[in-house]
């Protein structure tokens, strides 16, 4: 029998999440009452998308037909071991879809992550993240990298990426934010995070007036630490080894734990790690 999603049912879940239930309880107490695990799990989750994104656009919450928004991807359909990006070929090591993530071989060469470091390197400074409280800057002590940023197409090799990272994600140059360059010492880690704006944060309104939510990140490995440093993602217990030129990509269709796109910079255990990261807003960046 096919169990129907009755607003009253939406209303009960949007409560829970609210009540700070985690998903996995509101699963289980919908399976209790009776509810088949994948049409809950179903439920639960457009039920927490549509009313995200009715807040997150100021409008009344509407279930949208036909499921998320658009947000950039790698195009996979046939399996492709490497796709052809016109100035470099690129290899898929690994993809998934819950979350959406790929592992990207040879996204630069060798001696482009080389450049970007030393382009970068006079101009790194104690790292600031986004502070979501105020939608000003702040320094961060979950984060104990250095960092800058490049302006989107400064340089021709910034300019070269940015324009490969578009065709590599069919997402346009103009909805991304200048290429950001970390340097993490040996001890330095980023701790896990989610790289969206937390739509409960008083300064996020601020923030989404330029270009919108964060709605996929790019982060690019520049060299080879010694040992540690890798990319992990407690929720699906992976982590990508930081590998010169390799890259990991991912998206969130909404600004959600959901997304299972908790991720952070692991400590480096012996030498130093250098990433340059890419986010991707839904509008134009300016
Ligand atoms: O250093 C890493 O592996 C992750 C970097 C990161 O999460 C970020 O820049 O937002
Ligand atoms: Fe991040």
């Amino acid at each position: 029998m096919r169990q129907s999603v009755t607003p009253e049912l939406r209303q009960w879940i949007i409560e829970q999440a609210q009540a700070g239930f985690a998903p996995e309880a509101v699963v289980e107490a919908m399976k209790a009452s009776g509810w088949d695990e994948t049409v809950a799990i179903e439920a639960l989750e457009t039920t927490l998308r549509d009313h995200l994104q009715g807040l997150s656009s100021g409008q009344s919450v509407q279930p949208l037909p036909g499921g998320g928004s658009p947000v950039p991807d790698v195009r996979l359909e046939g399996s492709p071991r490497e796709v052809d990006l016109g100035d470099r070929v690129v290899q898929i090591l690994v993809s998934l879809r819950q979350p959406r993530l790929v592992v990207l071989g040879n996204l630069l060469a060798q001696d482009e992550c080389d450049q970007l470091i030393e382009l970068a390197r006079p101009r790194m400074a104690r790292s600031m993240t986004v502070q979501t409280r105020t939608g000003g800057q702040e320094t961060n002590p979950d984060r104990t990298s250095n960092g800058m940023f490049f302006n989107r197409g400064e340089h021709p090799l910034v300019a070269a990426i940015e324009s490969r990272i578009a065709r590599l994600v069919g997402w346009p140059a103009s909805h991304g934010e200048g290429i950001q360059v970390l340097n993490y010492r040996e001890g330095a880690e980023y701790k896990p995070h989610y790289d969206y704006f937390d739509p409960a944060e008083p300064g996020t309104p601020t923030i989404l007036k330029r270009g919108g939510q964060r709605v996929a990140t790019l982060v690019m490995y520049l060299n080879d630490p010694a040992q540690g440093g890798g990319t992990t993602f407690p929720d699906i217990g992976l982590e990508v080894a930081p590998q010169k030129g390799n890259a990991v990509f991912f998206s969130y269709d909404r600004p959600h734990p959901s997304t299972r796109t908790l991720h952070g910079g692991a400590p480096v255990l012996a030498g130093e790690k250098w990433v340059a990261t890419k986010w991707l807003r839904q509008r134009e960046f300016n």
